[in-house]
């Protein structure tokens, strides 16, 4: 997968109207640095972190990265008109080197300030109670799928509503393609703002592990927080599960909630029940819900409201078409009726998460079960996640990239009765989590009957030694299931040998890019959507039969 998006307006585009200017004593205050050149009554607007963002007026945050100094761009910031600048110590020493004439606040950990500096220039969430109810769905997989199911939900419900995540943006009439799955900070206290203005009376955003480590929702307080799974992925940037849950579990604190949705698979689920016991902790039992997908969970009463069971369990599940009906009830004889048209059982489970976490979050049960009855919105589109391309071969476009998500992907599209094959095309993205590449091959040879390993996003790596890593996990366990593993690409190739070689009675699965339209092979982009691919591949091979006939 990539963050990577066509050009074009992003988050970075709106603003709203009627920001509170901010004057630098006060910056350096609230981000617990000092004035070093200029005027402490120099106000400013706005705030960006990029040079390419920037607005006259704005305070420029120039912090250190990956790769560079954001200071090295004073030149660009000076010609957009920043007000003032928001450094570091380094960054100080690089502007006085480039002669920069702006007035400059220094403090040790300006990006941890930025989210609050946001908060304030943009008034995102006043106390007055105008902000919109503000939903944050975080997790390994199925944020993106969530936070659709809960603006579906909320719109059902008669809301006005704003969506932040992965594919788009909705803060108004017009999506706004995405390019992280939670912006940065600016950007997101800007959004709120915007929402706000537009009358948006409830917002549902995803947020990832990234946002929380880069102090992306600094300053954002939600109104209820979802957890849904916690597997391998990201390990190249959190370093271990340990740490990846640490990260993800500061969602779960007074600071930037208020209450909490918590999923829990089963008993066996380690990290679900941290999380569950984490947030009871933080919150308090009260204000947190938690859902057992599969039987009840480990209570010891002796330890506390944070030990108790599960609060929700899930029950009555039923095949529906491709997708399913389900029930959810909670210990004190609460019941909701839903389902859900997406194929898999863990759409299940991000239904389910989406219904409590719109409960909680204040609307009205009997209006609820209404709307769930009555409008089926858990049955709304989500580009790429497990979107159905094709029937006789069952062909599905879906965005696991990992390995977890990949075992459940496959899983959803195995063919009734075992009367036809799994064939699945997929890669592994480049300059990322290297360790995930092997274990998903596994996956693959495991889960179908067919591998082909192909490119996902290479990025400036290498392909053929991604291709390979792949493959070598895949051959490793071949024999458990897959009778073949090929290796082919480019990655519309891969995706025409795989429909060539199913019958009608098989099932095609191209995994790990879902919704994306680019693909970057060694600095270069090409266009390329699965989806099209996919639809172009299965058009040809009809022809080709009719052409048999
Ligand atoms: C690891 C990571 O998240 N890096 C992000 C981070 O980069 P960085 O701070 O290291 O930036 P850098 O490139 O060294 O540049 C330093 C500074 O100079 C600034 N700059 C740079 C160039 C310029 O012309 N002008 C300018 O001002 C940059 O804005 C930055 O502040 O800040 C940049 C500016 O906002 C982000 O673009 C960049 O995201 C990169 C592109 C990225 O791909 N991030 C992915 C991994 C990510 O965040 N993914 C998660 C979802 C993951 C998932 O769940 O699958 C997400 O939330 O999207
Ligand atoms: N609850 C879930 N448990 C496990 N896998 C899931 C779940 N929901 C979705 N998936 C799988 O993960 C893929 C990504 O789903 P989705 O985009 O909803 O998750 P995400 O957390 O937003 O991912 P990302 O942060 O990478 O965008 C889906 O295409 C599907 O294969």
């Amino acid at each position: 997968m990539d963050a990577t998006a066509p050009p074009g307006p992003d988050a970075q585009t709106l603003r709203p109207t009627r920001p509170r200017p901010l004057r630098l004593d006060e910056v350096a205050r609230l981000a617990g640095g000092e004035l070093a050149t200029g005027a402490a009554a120099t106000e400013v607007t706005g705030i960006s972190l990029d040079s390419r963002g920037l607005r006259p007026g704005d305070l420029w945050a120039a912090l250190p990265g990956a790769r560079t100094h954001g200071a090295a761009f004073a030149a660009a910031a000076e010609r957009s008109g920043a007000a003032a600048v928001l450094t570091d110590p380094e960054g100080l020493r690089l502007l006085e080197r480039a002669g920069t004439g702006l007035p400059a606040v220094v403090a040790a950990e300006p990006r941890r300030a930025v989210g609050a500096l946001a908060a304030h220039v943009y008034d995102s969430q006043p106390a007055d109670g105008t902000a919109p109810l503000l939903l944050a769905v975080t997790g390994t997989n199925g944020k993106t799928t969530t936070t659709y199911f809960a603006n579906a939900l909320l719109r059902a419900l008669g809301h006005r509503t704003g969506l932040i995540g992965t594919i788009e943006i909705l803060a108004g009439d017009e999506p706004v393609p995405s390019r992280l799955t939670t912006p940065e900070a600016p950007h997101v206290h800007a959004l709120l703002a915007v929402m706000r203005e537009r009358g948006i009376t409830a917002a549902s955003m995803e947020v990832s592990s990234h946002a929380l480590e880069f102090s992306r929702v600094d300053g954002v307080r939600y109104d209820v927080a979802g957890f849904t799974n916690l597997t391998q992925d990201h390990l190249d940037l959190h370093g271990s599960m340990e740490e990846y849950f640490a990260v993800k579990a500061r969602l779960f604190t007074p600071a930037r909630t208020r209450r909490a949705v918590v999923v829990v698979q089963d008993e066996d689920d380690h990290w679900g029940l941290r999380m569950a016991e984490h947030a009871r902790a933080e919150l308090g039992a009260e204000h947190v819900d938690v859902l057992a997908l599969r039987g009840g969970l480990p209570a010891d009463d002796d330890a506390g409201p944070a030990r108790r069971g599960a609060d929700w369990t899930l029950g009555a599940l039923d095949r529906r078409g491709i997708g399913h009906a389900f029930e959810l009830r909670h210990r004190d004889g609460r019941l909701v009726r839903a389902a859900t048209g997406l194929p898999g059982d863990f759409n299940v489970a991000n239904a389910a998460l989406a219904v409590l976490m719109v409960l909680a979050g204040g609307a009205d049960p009997e209006r609820l079960q209404r709307a769930l009855d009555e409008l089926d919105p858990l049955t709304t589109d989500v580009p790429g996640r497990m979107q159905l391309i094709g029937t006789g071969p069952t062909a599905v476009v879906d965005f696991a990239h990992n390995p977890d998500a990949l075992r459940r992907a496959l899983t959803a599209v195995e063919p009734p009765d075992g009367r036809g094959r799994v064939i699945v095309v997929f890669g592994a993205t480049g300059e990322r989590d290297r360790s995930k590449r092997p274990v998903m091959g596994e996956v693959a040879a495991r889960h179908a009957d067919v591998v082909i390993v192909t490119d996902d996003d290479p990025h400036d790596e290498e392909p053929a030694g991604i291709r390979e890593e792949v493959a070598a996990g895949a051959r490793a366990a071949a024999g458990a299931r897959a009778a073949e593993v090929l290796v082919l690409a480019p990655r519309a190739v891969a995706i025409r040998a795989a429909v060539a070689m199913a019958g009608p009675e098989d099932s095609v699965l191209v995994a790990g890019r879902g919704h994306e339209t680019v693909q970057e092979i060694l600095g270069v982009d090409h266009p390329l959507d699965d989806r099209d691919e996919l639809r172009a591949a299965l058009a040809d091979a009809q022809q080709g039969r009719w052409e048999d006939r």
